[in-house]
């Protein structure tokens, strides 16, 4: 019977470790276990990776740091949150990967997104080891003031784990501007030192152009090369598009630019309807909706003539060409799946992290159109963090265009490598090129490191 320990230890047995190891974290063994079905067939015969047992290293993050985090609210109640830094992997780069702030978070979720990082950062070539942190806070209905204080707070625990060559640290769900602000502000009153510890900063202040584009865009550049290299485009498409924070409205507008029509977009109380089609200006108020006023999506219906509200129900069962999961994890199960093949969709390309479920993701191959699974459809906003760094060693800072250019080359880049291993006959599995390529690199070098 073959133990844990055994170099050549099977699928099951080796996920039956990972499940005993991590009782109850759903999301962080999901993800471990979409990447392990592909790297153990890649390494079946490579003795090296067996021997160091390298996947049983990434699947164990380096270290995670919990920490409590106390603030006063405007009625000089105590709150007590918790938060957490979780460093998977360094071995190509300082740890790097976003903060998120929502009442969803506990260990599981970040483990989770500190794995996929890993193998994300390690795709866009740039050198990026994998992290994700965050708290159990939700910002949602809080004052700036409140949301200052808990940000202040947050950082004064946080800012001895970080470091511009040793963990830095970004926004996600919960964490745009206004967040990583209130964070750098505090990280810099308390070292007494101006660097780049931070990626996503205001860019009077570090920050890089097109970083707060760079996700949105990204992802649908992914979703055009995939179309390309089948020999189709975007432009005359139809769109549906979950959530419409900063990934969402971003990819709305790229979307847009390169012609085709978006109908759908959502929050967590429901989805629009816009039949006319969601243009420039549509897309203007969104921005101002979300990022100044913090209102609901349903506003939108009341706003435009024609537009329609739904509440409580997910936006996927629609007739539509392409469709772009751009909220959170697990937002498109079996189901949807199944209703978006039904329906005629042809490429799904992800600006979230793991939004389909394992039985999702299964319909979509098993239908075989396009799929553009997270960790390499998203990763343009990741890259552009990674030229922020770049720009804030080297004390300069890039134009528009040229950034442009870095994410379009970037993106074609992973699309390459996905390609590069994940091609079988005249169909690309993403996911397996993904995480083949995204893995190989990181195994790499940690061979080089020897026993750690
Ligand atoms: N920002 C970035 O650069 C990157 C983000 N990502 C991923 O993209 C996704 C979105 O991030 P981002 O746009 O930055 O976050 P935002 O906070 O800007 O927006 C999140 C959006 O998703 C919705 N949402 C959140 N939780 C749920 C839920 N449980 N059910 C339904 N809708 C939900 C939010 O609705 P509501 O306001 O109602 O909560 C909101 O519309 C995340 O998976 C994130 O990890 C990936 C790579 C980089
Ligand atoms: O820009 C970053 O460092 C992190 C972005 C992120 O959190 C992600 O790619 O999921």
């Amino acid at each position: 019977m073959a133990s844990v320990y055994d170099r050549h230890v099977d699928l099951p047995t080796f996920m039956e470790g990972v499940r005993k190891r991590n009782p109850g974290q759903n999301e962080f063994i999901q993800a471990v276990h979409e990447v392990a079905q592909d790297v153990f067939e890649f390494i079946e015969d490579k003795e090296e990776y067996h021997e160091a047992q390298i996947l049983r290293r990434i699947a164990e993050p380096d270290r995670v740091v919990s920490f409590r985090v106390c603030w006063e609210d405007d009625n000089h109640n105590i709150r007590v949150q918790r938060g957490w830094r979780v460093q998977n992997n360094n071995a190509i780069g300082p740890y790097k990967g976003g903060i998120r702030f929502h009442s969803s978070v506990n260990e599981s979720v970040l483990k989770f997104l500190a794995f996929e990082q890993t193998f994300k950062n390690s795709l866009t070539g740039l050198p990026m080891g994998g992290g994700k942190g965050g708290a159990d806070f939700n910002p949602k209905g809080k004052s700036d003031s409140e949301v200052m204080r808990f940000c202040q707070a947050f950082m004064t625990e946080l800012y001895r784990h970080i470091g511009p060559d040793t963990d830095v640290p970004a926004g996600d769900i919960g964490v745009g501007s206004r967040e990583i602000g209130y964070m750098f502000g505090q990280y810099k009153r308390i070292t007494n030192r101006w660097e780049g510890v931070l990626t996503g900063k205001g860019t009077e202040y570090g920050g890089s152009k097109m970083r707060p584009e760079a996700t949105g865009y990204g992802a649908v550049y992914f979703l055009r090369d995939m179309l390309k290299y089948s020999g189709q485009h975007v432009e005359g498409k139809t769109a549906v598009l979950s959530g419409s924070g900063n990934v969402a409205i971003h990819a709305a507008e790229k979307l847009l630019q390169l012609g085709a029509k978006v109908v759908r977009l959502s929050d967590s109380d429901g989805f629009i309807h816009d039949p006319d089609g969601i243009d420039q200006e549509k897309i203007d108020w969104v921005k101002r909706l979300k990022n100044e006023r913090r209102g609901r999506i349903s506003e939108y219906a009341d706003h435009f003539t024609g537009a329609t509200f739904h509440g409580d129900s997910r936006p996927w069962n629609v007739k539509c060409d392409v469709a772009l999961p751009c909220a959170t994890q697990n937002e498109l199960d079996e189901e949807d799946a199944k209703a978006l093949v039904k329906d005629g969709c042809i490429a799904v390309s992800e600006g979230a992290n793991m939004p389909t479920t394992l039985e999702g993701v299964r319909v979509f191959h098993d239908a075989q159109i396009l799929y553009g699974p997270g960790k390499a459809a998203n990763a343009g906003g990741v890259a552009v963090s990674g030229l922020e760094m770049s720009q804030n060693a080297e004390r300069i800072s890039w134009n528009h265009e040229r950034l442009g250019e870095m994410l379009t080359e970037l993106m074609e880049g992973i699309h390459e490598k996905c390609v590069e291993h994940g091609e079988n006959g005249d169909y690309v599995d993403y996911v397996r090129g993904a995480n083949i390529a995204g893995f190989k690199k990181v195994a790499d070098a940690m061979l080089a490191f020897g026993v750690m």
